[in-house]
């Protein structure tokens, strides 16, 4: 595990930074688009019930030129009735706003969020090696929540807001257009500074979600690395690796909160300052008999209903900046190609005949697996590094077991890994009984190959159902077969058989436990291709070979890739191929390679003096 001390250079965080808000927001229509009546009704219940808050000062005038002037206690009475009835009504308003879009946006939320888990699932392998797990996590999590609450509360609160305003200055100017004026009077250096301000938040908000996102990563892999962190005494460097982090984060935060801040402090005073030079000027004329007390008393509250939609603006807009990051981040995820499409060809594979079919030449009928000047390369690899493959050519016969032998970083596991397309070829193809793979369609190609590897996963479900996860069709029998061909039956000892819980990541069982149960899955659909990546290597030689007896008789009926380090695992195979260079330099039986290739028996007997120096 890389114990993080800074964020890990892969991507997720490295969006443009100056892109329309607006047109990010506008992305997010197709999710918001069922739940339009609901969101746009309740936007018109709040503008209504903001709008019945601009009623009140329109009767405080009328009752206190009115009643009050006129000492009228029943007129009094009736104004204040008319208040609450007022008030009561804005308040039931705002409530029937809140229960109108509580449950469509908590919808639009899980709507994201499985269509993000969908997309996931079919980015390819390559993807997933370039971009940190917490970047995709924090997208999956804190992104999505800002948008619901932007949903919720910025995007009907900006349009209820702005209409309040409207509204507001209008009713201000018709009762005495002076006062109004001077009250407007900011508002010209408040757009202007509400659009500075909006350019610097956005990076602002961008570089902290980008900084979260980062610090998930460093907690994720100290949470499942937390035996080697333990292990090597490495929890101080980890700690500090997780305190570098945060202290960035916190400080682009506080950077964000000064930015807020000061925007909000400009947001206030500039009204109040208007607000304050209007009451001096409305008093004066009063004063001087030029206007009712009654004016000014409803033009002073009026202007004061409207000092909330006002001074909310600054945040609004931070919101809603923070929810355009959230979409864009939500996007740089989404807008990422899919593995590649079942008729996408890479360079150098033979074209398709007239007819239609792809072009089957003689060898192909032969059947079985075939690589044909493939070459691959990592698209992070360093391009003056050679590709990892440099033109594989082998041909596994149909029924035959080929084991795959190489030095270390050879790129066995990279071979094994283009033939379920976990990676695409750069160039040459690979045919399964004559049928190019990039022609198959995934399904066709998952039902056809099966795979285990070294490194075995489980999921957090119950022994059983991590098996059956290798085939769709497989029952209660095919199961136990499969177990039994694995040496897995340590399943049936566990305390509720094969309904038990392995636990996340299969981490209650050993090593040796998880590889089995991985083996099971890979056979437990009697697959007609088979690819294991060294699936033995975490096996006693006692359990090895039991299992390597009982995969023959499967392995008799499948064609199979078997990556292996072990001469036990090498003597599985009917061949062997040996990989070096990135090529096959030599193709025969375990005797035969061992008689001539030098580099052969160096690989095989470093392995034996090791397995005999282990052995007691
Ligand atoms: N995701 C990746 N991105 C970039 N390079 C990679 C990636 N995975 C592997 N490589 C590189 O590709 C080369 C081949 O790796 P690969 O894992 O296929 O070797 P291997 O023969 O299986 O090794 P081993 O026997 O140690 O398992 C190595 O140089 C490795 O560094």
């Amino acid at each position: 595990m890389a114990v993080t001390s800074e964020p890990r250079a892969l991507e997720g965080g490295a969006a443009p930074r100056h892109r329309s808000a607006t047109r990010s927001l506008l992305r997010l229509w197709p999710y918001v688009r069922p739940v339009r009546v609901r969101l746009f009704g309740a936007a018109g219940v709040a503008v209504v019930a903001s709008c019945l808050g601009l009623v009140i000062p329109l009767v405080l005038k009328w009752m206190v030129d009115g009643p009050v002037a006129h000492r009228d206690p029943g007129g009094v009475w009736l104004g204040g009735a008319l208040l609450l009835a007022l008030g009561t009504a804005e308040a039931g308003l705002f409530g029937l706003r809140r229960w109108l879009v509580g449950r469509p946006l908590a919808s639009v939320e899980a709507a994201m969020r499985a269509d993000l888990y969908r997309h996931l699932q079919r980015l390819p392998v390559s993807f997933h090696d370039r971009w940190a797990s917490g970047q995709l996590l924090s997208r999956a999590t804190t992104d999505l929540m800002l948008l619901r609450m932007f949903l919720a509360f910025p995007l009907t609160f900006l349009v209820v807001n702005g209409v309040t305003i409207l509204a507001g200055f209008a009713i201000l100017l018709s009762q005495e257009w002076t006062l109004g004026l001077i009250l407007l009077f900011p508002a010209v250096p408040l757009m202007i500074l509400c659009s500075l301000f909006e350019k610097r938040y956005a990076t602002v908000a961008r570089t902290v979600q980008d900084q979260t996102g980062d610090l998930t990563t460093v907690v994720e892999e100290g949470v499942l690395g937390v035996r080697i962190v333990k292990g090597f005494g490495r929890h101080r460097s980890q700690a500090r690796a997780f305190r570098t982090l945060s202290e960035q984060v916190r400080s682009t935060e506080l950077h964000k909160a000064r930015l807020l801040a000061t925007i909000w402090a400009l947001i206030m005073t500039l009204p109040e300052l208007a607000i304050g030079a209007a009451l001096v000027l409305g008093t004066v004329r009063v004063a001087d008999g030029d206007l009712s007390a009654g004016t000014l008393v409803a033009f002073l509250s009026t202007a004061l209903t409207l000092r909330w939609p006002v001074e909310s603006l600054g945040f609004l807009l931070a919101m809603s900046q923070d929810a355009a990051t959230a979409t864009d981040r939500y996007f740089d995820v989404m807008d990422a190609e899919p593995a590649a499409a079942a008729d996408r060809r890479p360079a150098g594979s033979p074209r398709r005949g007239q007819d239609g079919q792809s072009a089957v030449d003689s060898q192909d009928r032969e059947g079985g697996l075939r690589f044909q000047g493939v070459e691959f390369a990592y698209a992070d690899a360093p391009p003056e590094e050679p590709p990892v493959l440099r033109g594989v050519d082998l041909h596994i016969r149909p029924g035959e077991t080929m084991a795959l032998v190489g030095a270390t970083g050879s790129g066995k596991t990279t071979l094994t890994a283009l033939v379920p397309r976990l990676q695409e070829i750069t160039r040459g193809r690979i045919t399964l009984d004559g049928r190019d793979i990039t022609a198959l369609t995934r399904e066709e190609l998952r039902s056809l190959v099966a795979v285990a590897f070294e490194e075995p996963t489980l999921f957090s479900a119950t022994a059983g159902e991590n098996v059956l996860m290798g085939a769709s069709d497989a029952g209660r029998e095919e199961l136990l077969r499969a177990l039994k061909v694995a040496q897995a039956d340590f399943v049936h000892a566990l305390p509720e058989g094969t309904d038990t819980e392995v636990g996340e990541q299969g981490l209650s069982l050993s090593g040796g436990q998880r590889q089995r149960l991985a083996l099971a899955r890979a056979v437990v659909g009697s697959p007609r291709f088979l690819v294991l990546d060294d699936p033995l290597s975490a096996l006693d030689v006692h359990t090895e070979a039991l299992v390597e007896a009982a995969l023959r008789q499967v392995l008799a009926a499948t064609t199979a890739l078997v990556v292996a380090h072990r001469p036990s695992t090498v003597l599985l195979a009917d061949r062997v191929a040996l990989l070096s260079g990135g090529r096959i330099t030599a193709v025969g039986t375990h005797q035969r390679l061992l008689r001539e290739s030098a580099e052969y028996r160096a690989l095989m007997s470093g392995q034996e003096r090791e397995e005999g120096e282990s052995r007691p």
